[in-house]
């Protein structure tokens, strides 16, 4: 990744939103996931190797943006949420901020359950940070369709731009594609005007082929993002899964003209794993889906690696440690 470009020169243009299509089922039939080619792609990937030194402060910062600033804890608090959302506002130290040139950066969203929307519009207020929440039985999906349908709309209803709604996963292991795309239009229609990212939770999908259909599925019924997990299965986003979702989202794109956003969640930790997942979407995508309108981490713990980084890079402390985490 040898982009110059810092997060501040990128371009900011308004996406028009998916609005979904008619279920094509030859066009879902034909996908496909060749196992061995993906993962041959995914162990040339650049990312810690690549990123040249003098860029990786920016890349960090364009990373930051693009956070789902998440908390989805069964002890969750007010007071919990309000230190993360002012977290959310001010996300680095100001004194590392400045001599980056980028006072005033702040994550892309907030990620909360619907008793914390509240609470986390009260203390974003005025600040344009949106508040995600997730929704429809999250994680597991698999309480009645009309509750599920019902939770959407109290979210929306109490403030929330943003729902991560959870797919019936039995729906992709039966090879139920027009059983999934009703529940996806469904739960976009009940969202309205509040944009809407589908969970897939891959690690629960069986097997690649599984993704992409179920990928399609969802974009042909107007999900607005696709996310990988829901941070609660054994395996959440990995590198192989993101290619054929990316895949998906490219394949899309070139057919209907429509930009679908991408969230890989659950796991992600570490500031070289964001670089690497940044790398993946420039080659993949390109540079327009590397803003927060199409691309989002969510994560809970990422973003205190990544202000670590940023400090070690601004006091001139470039650690042995970093120059070996990074290859
Ligand atoms: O959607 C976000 C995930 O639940 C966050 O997962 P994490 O805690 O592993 O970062």
């Amino acid at each position: 990744m040898q982009a110059t470009e810092t997060p501040t020169q990128l371009p900011q243009v308004t996406e028009p939103r998916n609005p979904g299509q008619e279920l094509d089922m030859d066009w879902v039939m034909s996908a496909r996931a060749n196992t061995s080619a993906i993962e041959r792609r995914c162990a040339s990937l650049p990312g810690r190797r690549s990123v040249k030194k003098e860029f990786q402060a920016a890349w960090l910062c364009r990373a930051i943006s693009c956070i789902d600033l998440t908390t989805l804890a069964g002890d969750d608090t007010a007071g919990r949420v309000a230190r993360l959302c002012a977290k959310a506002r001010q996300p680095v130290r100001p004194d590392i901020l400045k001599p980056l040139g980028m006072e005033g950066l702040t994550v892309g969203a907030v990620c909360v359950y619907h008793d914390m929307i509240a609470p986390a519009r009260d203390a974003l207020t005025g600040t344009g940070i949106p508040v995600a929440a997730v929704s429809t039985g999250f994680p597991a999906g698999l309480s009645p369709f009309h509750l599920r349908v019902a939770e959407i709309g109290e979210s929306v209803k109490v403030g929330a731009d943003e729902i991560d709604i959870v797919i019936s996963r039995r729906h992709v292991l039966t090879g139920n594609w027009q059983a999934l795309y009703d529940e996806m239009r469904a739960f976009r229609t009940a969202c309205g005007g509040a944009h809407v990212k589908a969970i897939l939770a891959t690690g629960e999908l069986g097997s690649l082929r599984n993704v992409a259909r179920a990928s399609l599925v969802c974009m042909m019924a107007g999900a607005d993002f696709i996310k990988t997990s829901t941070g609660k299965e054994a395996v959440n986003a990995t590198l192989p899964v993101s290619l054929v979702m990316i895949r998906a989202i490219r394949d899309y794109h070139q057919r209907t003209g429509y930009r679908v956003g991408y969230k890989p969640a659950g796991g992600i930790s570490k500031a070289k794993d964001a670089l690497v997942y940044l790398s993946l979407i420039k080659e993949e995508l390109g540079n327009r889906w590397l803003q927060p309108d199409l691309f989002r981490f969510g994560a809970s713990s990422l973003l205190g690696d990544i202000e670590r980084q940023l400090d070690h890079h601004v006091t001139g402390a470039y650690s042995a440690s970093w120059r070996h985490a990074m290859g």
